[in-house]
């Protein structure tokens, strides 16, 4: 392990790719030039922290870059192959096209324009939308970096977008087993939060708190995977993004960027096309992956036919009248070589610094003085920066209840309780069967306005489908007692009492 920083001098349009094992960390320095993380720039001379995190530091002029104990890291190397950040850029440069026509004001109707167009029938206009960007393709090609470039690129030039995650094993934006959504402004991100597996600035004042749904599981394929929940979870977030946007024009202007898991066969590929559809997507970005081009292509190109053959049979009063189809862009994007593929452990040790990090807060390491820093050092150095409380309950205050798929046994019931019943249930676990299985499981808290819906209407669908206050960890079950130790993020009492259960767990 030295103890000297080692500094690296990066030719313009080169970067700096790192690979910083689980439980360690080192800082990294801009000592001259400019350099950025993900789209996010570093500041000069302040150290840096990397955890756990596989990144690039690209620059665009050149840089002069000092890491602290390279020793420690899996791999370092200067790469000049960085093509497709210009693809990144030019893409960037495409979308701010877009934003700056949707400011352009509103345009008289006309339709047979082409997509983004939205009609607002009362003043008989029309409204060109701003890029309603999607990013797919498979496991580890990138689409997590490019949504965090893309949002960096845009936040700079003081864009608001709305930045959705979709992916619920490694969410950018909350903990995992979520998907969620929010308003980015400048104050959100930073190099520091863009180097880590969540975006946001932890408690940045300015940053709008995300719109959280809890989906309950970091894995979207497995066996019991709920494809009800997952689709009607998105329709939710779309319809709350809408309302959002309609209230803002600069928010409408500079539109959603939505990143997915790297699910893209069978049911995956479905859930790519739910996606377009329920959250009107106007850009697609395929990263690395010609099938998948190839395959949204053909879709794309059969239902334009499909529109321009109905069109033709229209009388012109008819076309008046018509809605146009939406029907997106496609765009192909080269997955940068600095990609790496990452290993079920990795995979597993970021979700867990993301739970970390969403009790915790990040870390003051960046106090530490870099030339006399090591790991040891810095594990009995580190600080958080937040402190949260434990909160004692007895099993009889809370309500746990877990979200369960009835359309697999939809078949053994009656007609009239099929047509009736919500394809998604509440199962209530009763005080006798809480045990020490739910120790470390991380645990939903229902925001206290769904609960009070719920207690009225006695539907599952006003607490699935409604924003969770917040989590919490189950430290310890006292069976004999009855009594369940939370860790909270905050002090003071539970926001609701309604917990929702998943498969997500943290082990400290
Ligand atoms: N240019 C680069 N140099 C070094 N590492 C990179 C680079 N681009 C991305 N990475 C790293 O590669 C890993 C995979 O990238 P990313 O998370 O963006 O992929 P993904 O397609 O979103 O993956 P998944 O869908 O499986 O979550 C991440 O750890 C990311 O930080």
């Amino acid at each position: 392990m030295s103890a000297k920083p080692t500094t690296h001098t990066l030719p313009a349009e080169s970067e700096l790719r790192l690979e910083v094992p689980p439980n360690t960390t080192v800082l990294i320095t801009l000592k001259s030039g400019s350099a950025e993380i993900f789209g996010a720039e570093l500041p000069p001379d302040r150290p840096v922290p990397l955890s756990s995190s596989k990144v690039a530091i690209f620059t665009w002029h050149g840089a002069t870059i000092e890491v602290s104990d390279e020793d420690s890291l899996d791999i370092l190397y200067v790469s000049e192959e960085t093509e497709a950040n210009v693809a990144y850029v030019n893409t960037h440069a495409q979308l701010e096209a877009m934003r700056d026509e949707a400011l352009g004001g509103l345009l008289p109707t006309n339709p047979q324009s082409g997509a983004g167009v939205n009609t607002n029938n009362n003043n008989n206009t029309t409204e060109v939308e701003g890029p309603r960007v999607l990013l797919v393709g498979p496991s580890d090609c990138g689409k997590s970096s490019i949504a965090r470039i893309l949002s960096s690129y845009a936040v700079k030039l003081s864009r608001l977008p709305i930045l959705i995650d979709l992916d619920v094993s490694q969410n950018m934006l909350s903990v995992p087993g979520t998907i969620a959504a929010s308003q980015l402004s400048v104050e959100c991100i930073s190099a520091e939060s863009n180097a880590t597996s969540s975006i946001l600035n932890c408690g940045s004042g300015s940053a709008g708190m995300p719109l959280v749904l809890w989906y309950g599981s970091e894995d979207l394929s497995a066996n019991n995977n709920n494809s009800e929940l997952y689709t009607a979870q998105i329709d939710k977030l779309a319809e709350s993004v809408d309302a959002r946007l309609s209230k803002d024009v600069d928010a409408r202007s500079s539109g959603i960027i939505v990143n997915t898991s790297g699910w893209i066969e069978g049911k995956g590929y479905e859930y790519i096309l739910h996606v377009m559809e329920a959250l009107r997507i106007n850009v697609v970005l395929v990263v690395g992956h010609d099938r998948l081009y190839s395959m949204l292509g053909t879709l794309l190109k059969k239902n334009k036919g499909k529109e321009e053959e109905a069109l033709a049979s229209m009388t012109d009063a008819e076309k008046l009248m018509y809605k146009k189809v939406l029907i997106p862009k496609l765009i192909k994007l080269p997955r940068s070589g600095g990609v790496v593929s990452r290993d079920v452990g990795f995979r597993r040790a970021l979700r867990m610094s993301s739970i970390h990090r969403y009790f915790y807060g990040k870390s003051n390491k960046s106090s530490t003085k870099p030339s006399t820093n090591t790991a040891s050092a810095a594990a009995t150095t580190t600080q958080y920066q937040f402190t949260p409380s434990l909160l004692e309950v007895s099993f009889s205050e809370v309500h746990i209840h877990k979200l369960s798929n009835i359309s697999l046994s939809a078949s053994m019931l009656p007609v009239s309780a099929k047509q009736s019943t919500d394809p998604i249930q509440l199962v209530t676990i009763p005080s006798s069967e809480i045990t020490t299985k739910l120790q470390q499981c991380i645990l939903a808290v229902c925001h206290p306005s769904a609960v009070e819906k719920y207690e009225q209407s006695g539907v599952a669908r006003d607490l699935y489908l409604a924003g969770v206050a917040g989590f919490v960890a189950v430290e310890k079950v006292d069976v004999g007692k009855e009594r369940l130790s939370l860790l909270s993020p905050c002090v003071g009492s539970l926001p609701s009492c309604h917990l929702l259960l998943g498969d997500v767990s943290w082990l400290e």
